[in-house]
C-alpha cells in the first residue's frame, strides 16, 4: 500500500541515492543494496513517508536504474524520481530542481542513512520552521581526534569538545538552499557547507544513532542487527 504523503505538509525531502557505494565493495549501487531483504533506499524513504510534515520525495536515482527505482518506491510513497550526478552535490541540484512549488523548508537526506527515525525529520523541520535557515543534526565525538602529518606523524590532539559529527536529514528555508546551490563552485561533501560559504549561520540540532551512515561492510552489519533486535 502507498503511504500518502502530507498535502498540508511544509517539507520537501530530497534524497541523493545515485552513490555507488565504492567502501561497501562490489555489487548494486549502495541504494539498492539489501538491508533485511529490502534495499536501503526503501528502508529510508518509508521512514521519511512516515514523518507528518512531509508533502513531497524527490529521490536521485542512479542514471542506469531510474525506471527500476521509480517500480520500487511506487508501491512505498508518492515519490519523484529523477537522474542523479557524478558527485553528490549533482544529485542534491537535479533533485532541487524537481521540487513542486509549494514547500518552504527543504531537508536533504542521504539514502545511505536508511534508519533515520521520522522523529528526527521532524526535529529538524521544526527548527527550520522556528527561525534557523540551515540545521544539521550532529553527534558528540567519542574519540580522541589526532592531526597528522603526510607521513603519519601526530601534529597534534584537536580539542573534541568543540567538534561534532553530522548526518543528515540537513535542513533549510527553500531559498538559502536554492541561492547556495547556484553559487556553488567547488564540490562539497555537504549542503550545509555550501550554506555556511554564504555566511549562513548553521544550527546543530541532536542527532540520532539509528541515522548511522551506511558506508562500509560493518555499518550494513550493524543496521541488520538494530532491525534484528528491534534496538
Ligand atoms: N554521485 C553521487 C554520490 C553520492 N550520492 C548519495 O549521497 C549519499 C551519501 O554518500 P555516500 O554514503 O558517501 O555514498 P557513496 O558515494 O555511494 O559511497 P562511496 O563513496 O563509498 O562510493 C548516498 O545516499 C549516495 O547515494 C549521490 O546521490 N550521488
Ligand atoms: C552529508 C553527510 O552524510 C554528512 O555527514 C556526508 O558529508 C556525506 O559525505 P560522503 O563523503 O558522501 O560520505
Amino acid at each position: 500500500m502507498t503511504a500518502q504523503l502530507n498535502p498540508r505538509g511544509d517539507v520537501a525531502v530530497l534524497v541523493p541515492a545515485a552513490g555507488a557505494g565504492v567502501r561497501l565493495g562490489p555489487g548494486r549501487p549502495k541504494a539498492l543494496r539489501l538491508l533485511a531483504g529490502e534495499p536501503l533506499l526503501v528502508h529510508a524513504v518509508r521512514r521519511l513517508a512516515a514523518a507528518r510534515s512531509v508533502h513531497t520525495i524527490v529521490v536521485a536515482a542512479p542514471i542506469a536504474e531510474v525506471a527500476a527505482v521509480r517500480e520500487l518506491l511506487a508501491p512505498i510513497a508518492p515519490v519523484t524520481v529523477v537522474p542523479g550526478g557524478a558527485e553528490r552535490q549533482a544529485s542534491v541540484a537535479a533533485a532541487l530542481a524537481a521540487v513542486p512549488a509549494g514547500p518552504d523548508i527543504v531537508l536533504v537526506h542521504d539514502a545511505a542513512r536508511a534508519l533515520t527515525p521520522p522523529a528526527l525529520v521532524e526535529s529538524v523541520a521544526a527548527a527550520v520552521r522556528s527561525g534557523h535557515d540551515a540545521v544539521i543534526p550532529v553527534l558528540p565525538v567519542v574519540d580522541t581526534i589526532k592531526e597528522v602529518d603526510a607521513g603519519e606523524l601526530v601534529l597534534g590532539t584537536v580539542d573534541r569538545r568543540a567538534l561534532r559529527a553530522v548526518q543528515t536529514p540537513q535542513g533549510f528555508r527553500r531559498s538559502v538552499l536554492t541561492a547556495a546551490h547556484a553559487a556553488a563552485n567547488d564540490a562539497l561533501t555537504d549542503d550545509a557547507g555550501l550554506v555556511e560559504k554564504q555566511g549562513v549561520p548553521v544550527f546543530c540540532v541532536a542527532g540520532s544513532d539509528h541515522a548511522l551512515k551506511i558506508t562500509r561492510p560493518f555499518d550494513l552489519a550493524l543496521a541488520e542487527h538494530l532491525l534484528a533486535t528491534g534496538e
